[in-house]
């Protein structure tokens, strides 16, 4: 059995290289080079201005530059798609020093659309300097077969794809797995979450033996269990828990409050912008995503909308765009999220899984039945909650609470990102105030207090403290009369129309974004996601903050937190510290890979 590493092993292992042998370089100083990485890559690391790899690459790329199989666990944002990404392109460049014939050397297999369309434009990046030798092709753009059939015919050097696009393409031969020397699995434990065990087993019988495959993921809950027969090895295992100090990282608050005042909270914070920098704002389900929209439209607060309905292009634009800071806030429906996360009751206390409805769904090629709901169109392969690297984000609001730990742990995952600091901000139903605002209650507000519950205690067990946040609640009552103007703008039929004029204006979108999307991103820029829908009674007078609301002592009045402060770490100021296992020790169940024997299943 291999051992196990932890952020204490020192010095990394650094893998064979041209290079002329050098001193040992300690773990803490090890810098790019140090991996004898190709020089075009190493060119393209410092084009992403990264000064510095993150520990997860630091423990990472030595052992995928010498060849290991490797499971990892590490935080969001702490840069794992380099990690993976850099040996997988040095493994490709070094084999084709000896071998020109094309081939499909590697594979990446991600849950999601977005998060494809992240790792593609992430394998562009740090193959800038080696572009001509290396063609990438994502399969999870919506194109018909035989589009997907030509993009493979010259054997692309590395493919991206969900499973179910993977296994269709490879059962109809479109796809080679053959000369296959490289296979990543991101965000592992969702892949089988999202229904794709089967396409799992078929393509873990499609692939050669011996073929170097590195797991990658910010939890690893039971389902990796099932992951393991992908292995021919034994992997090593990296279970990276990176501490953080106090004041680094993300700052929990917590607020208790009515069904209503939910909406009179974010009204305050939106429009006197107590928030500084961006926020997403994790709601329910698709109708609250519009119908905060709305209410925030009434007020002439700017807002743009992601979920499972929207068409692929413009999801991903939608979040580009936000990257490139044209938007402040992004309403996000976590349904996705919450369709996996059934069942709170079940849900594990640390945050590395819980009990996990089985999805049956398939991509819109359908395969699958698909279960019959309301939305039928809903894109299965949707997720903004896991593994999307939304930069920046000062503030994480949860709108609506998760119904799980796990799912807080990967909303919040979107802030403070690559050493930044961030801050969320969940606000709380407790059961007496649920059901008393019929108007704005929602489903999932039901288990609040006991979710609640299980998030202090996952982040009391990272050594983090879920604070209260404290409103003034008198200086806030004084917006309440405006509140509920707004709210009553907002009717059902208004949120049903807007959800349809949304798609409507979205699809037409999205056309124009395919077909400009790789010739002309400029021209993009009108394209904007954020419009009115004006679908609510318009309200002009809303739209302005009579002085006599302020408090006398203006914002610092209403609250005494700094929301979505988001200090960049000064340099060198990554301190190692040692690491916490988030297991529970001793525990099979905490820790699927305590059983691990890794052996692929032959044919
Ligand atoms: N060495 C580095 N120096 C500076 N920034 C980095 C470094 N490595 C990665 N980043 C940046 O950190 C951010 C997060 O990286 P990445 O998306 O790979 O994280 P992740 O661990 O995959 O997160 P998630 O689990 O949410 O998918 C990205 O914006 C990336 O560009």
């Amino acid at each position: 059995m291999k051992r196990k590493l932890d952020q204490n092993d020192r010095p990394a292992t650094v893998p064979e290289s041209d290079e002329p042998s050098k001193a040992p370089v300690s773990e803490e100083n090890i810098s790019f080079a140090d991996f004898g990485l190709d020089p075009r890559l190493l060119q393209a690391v410092a084009k992403q201005n990264y000064e510095k790899p993150t520990l997860v690459q630091r423990k990472a790329i030595p052992l995928g530059l010498a060849g290991q199989d490797v499971i990892c666990k590490a935080k969001t944002g702490s840069g794992k798609t380099a990690a993976y990404v850099l040996p997988l392109l040095a493994s490709i460049l070094k084999k084709k020093q000896s071998s020109s014939a094309p081939s499909t050397s590697a594979l990446v297999l991600v849950p999601t659309r977005e998060l494809a369309d992240q790792v593609f434009k992430s394998i562009e990046q740090f193959s800038a300097f080696c572009a001509k030798d290396l063609q990438t092709v994502k399969l999870t753009d919506k194109l018909s077969d035989a589009v997907q059939r030509s993009l493979l015919s010259n054997s692309p050097d590395i493919v991206i794809s969900t499973p179910a696009r993977a296994w269709n393409n490879v059962n109809s031969s479109a796809l080679s797995l053959e000369n296959l020397k490289f296979l990543v699995l991101d965000e592992a434990d969702l892949i089988l979450s999202y229904g794709y065990t089967e396409d799992m087993d078929n393509l873990s019988r499609s692939i050669p033996k011996g073929v170097q495959t590195v797991m990658m993921s910010a939890t690893l809950s039971s389902e990796v269990d099932a992951l393991k027969s992908i292995f021919y090895r034994e992997p090593t295992l990296l279970d990276l828990e990176e501490p953080e100090a106090d004041g680094e990282g993300i700052t929990h608050y917590v607020t208790k409050c009515g069904e209503d005042e939910k909406f009179l909270m974010a009204y305050v914070i939106f429009k006197l912008q107590l928030i500084k920098g961006k926020c997403i704002i994790f709601v329910a389900d698709i109708d609250r995503s519009y119908r905060l929209k709305l209410f925030f439209e009434q007020f002439g607060i700017r807002s743009c909308i992601l979920n499972s309905e929207l068409p692929v292009n413009s999801r991903i634009h939608v979040v580009e765009e936000f990257n490139l800071n044209v938007y402040d806030i992004i309403i996000a429906s976590d349904e996705k999220s919450e369709m996996l996360n059934v069942d709170a009751e079940d849900d594990d206390e640390d945050g590395e899984g819980g009990k996990v409805g089985a999805e049956t769904e398939k991509d819109a090629d359908g395969k699958r039945p698909s279960k019959k709901r309301k939305t039928a169109k809903r894109d299965s392969e949707y997720g903004v909650s896991r593994g999307i690297d939304f930069k920046n984000v000062a503030t994480v609001i949860n709108f609506d609470l998760p119904t799980t730990a796990s799912s807080y742990t990967h909303r919040i995952g979107r802030t403070a990102r690559a050493g930044k600091n961030g801050m969320a901000l969940s606000f709380v139903i407790p059961e007496s105030l649920y059901r008393k605002h019929m108007p704005t209650t929602v489903k999932t507000a039901e288990n609040d207090e006991r979710v609640l519950a299980k998030i202090i205690r996952q982040q009391k067990k990272k050594g983090k403290e879920v604070k209260d946040y404290n409103f003034n609640k008198e200086q806030v009552e004084a917006f309440r009369y405006r509140m509920n103007d707004a709210l009553r703008a907002v009717t059902k039929v208004a949120v049903r129309e807007a959800r349809t004029r949304e798609l409507r204006q979205e699809l037409l979108k999205s056309e124009k974004l395919k077909r400009y999307f790789e010739e002309n991103p400029n021209e993009l820029s009108h394209v904007r996601h954020d419009g009115e829908l004006r679908t609510a009674r318009s309200q002009p007078h809303l739209k302005h903050v009579p002085e006599y609301l302020l408090p006398k002592e203006g914002k610092k009045g209403l609250t005494s937190e700094e929301i979505g402060f988001v200090p960049m770490r000064k340099k060198g100021d990554r301190r190692q510290k040692k690491g916490k296992k988030s297991f529970r020790a001793g525990s099979r169940k905490g820790d699927p890979l305590k059983t691990f024997k890794a052996r692929r299943k032959t044919k």
